[in-house]
């Protein structure tokens, strides 16, 4: 479990980036912040992994307080999938997967051998292991800034934006493709968009933010959208849009879903 207590950060000359932020990201769940540009989503999520240190409060990783462990093995123990895949541009494929096994002791064959399973594991073929970052389309190399990030087998995965440079049917696939490692491999995944559809398809539990990091709302998908605790929280999710707000319609004697616009979505199934 993650535990953000009371956190602040100040940078030094600017209005505060977070301010007294508090939250529970329990085991093996996927916890979302949503929230608009410069609202803290990556000054909190860097917190956990100590790119950030809090100016107020702490972060505990099951009880410890990450200030107590040293930051290059911290780093090494949780995954960490940036926007553009944050691939190092001179090694190939493999070595990038393979690159933190080895620096915590796996050996090279052993660490190539799991690369290639890592790499199928995502949904890539073994043919691009020799590649270099570069030779991949922007979806493929996301794909293998996730398999680096699960090198490790770390416990916590911290994703930034992952797929905010893709075209959204790419995207769709990556959001489809998460969904079905994460049944299959359950990491505690802290995650940062500022796309709410992609925090509701992806989220167990979404955390909208202000500015300033502070909590708007926080809940499941299902809770936000029945009960946006204010207008805030209304006009992000876009509660009022005509996509949002479905009805039923009988036709020939089945009940169809339409949209605010009148179009159809869907068939209701018993
Ligand atoms: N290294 C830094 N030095 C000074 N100010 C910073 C630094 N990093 C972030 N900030 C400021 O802190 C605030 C929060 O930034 P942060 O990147 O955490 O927000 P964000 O919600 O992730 O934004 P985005 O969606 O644009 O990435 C912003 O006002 C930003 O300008």
């Amino acid at each position: 479990m993650i535990h953000f207590e009371d956190v602040s950060k100040s940078y030094p000359g600017s209005a505060p980036a977070v301010q007294g932020f508090s939250l529970e990201v329990p085991s093996h769940q996927t916890v979302v912040l949503v929230g608009s540009s410069g609202s803290g989503k990556t000054t909190l999520l860097r917190m956990v992994n100590r790119m950030v240190d809090p100016t107020g409060g702490r972060v505990l990783i099951d009880d410890q307080d990450v200030r107590d462990v040293d930051p290059v093995l911290l780093r090494r123990s949780i995954g960490y999938v940036l926007q553009n895949g944050g691939l190092l541009p001179h090694r190939t494929v493999l070595d990038n997967i393979a690159t933190v096994p080895m620096l915590n002791g796996t050996p090279r064959s052993q660490a190539r051998t799991d690369a290639l399973g890592l790499l199928e594991r995502v949904g890539l073929s073994s043919t691009l292991a020799k590649r270099y970052p570069a030779e991949l389309s922007g979806g493929q190399q996301q794909r293998v800034g996730v398999a680096r990030a699960l090198a490790a087998d770390p416990n916590i995965l911290l994703m930034d934006e992952p797929f905010g440079a893709v075209d959204p049917i790419v995207r769709r696939e990556l959001q489809e493709e998460l969904l079905r490692l994460q049944a299959d491999l359950g990491k505690t995944i802290l995650f940062v968009t500022h796309d709410i559809d992609e925090a509701f398809l992806l989220g167990d539990q979404v955390v909208v933010l202000r500015e300033h990091g502070r909590i708007a709302q926080q809940g499941t998908p299902e809770e936000i959208l029945a009960q946006p605790a204010d207008d805030f929280v209304k006009n992000f999710i876009g509660a009022n849009q005509a996509q949002r707000t479905l009805s039923i319609k009988h036709v020939a004697g089945q009940d169809i879903a339409v949209d605010g616009n009148g179009k159809p979505v869907g068939v209701f199934r018993p």
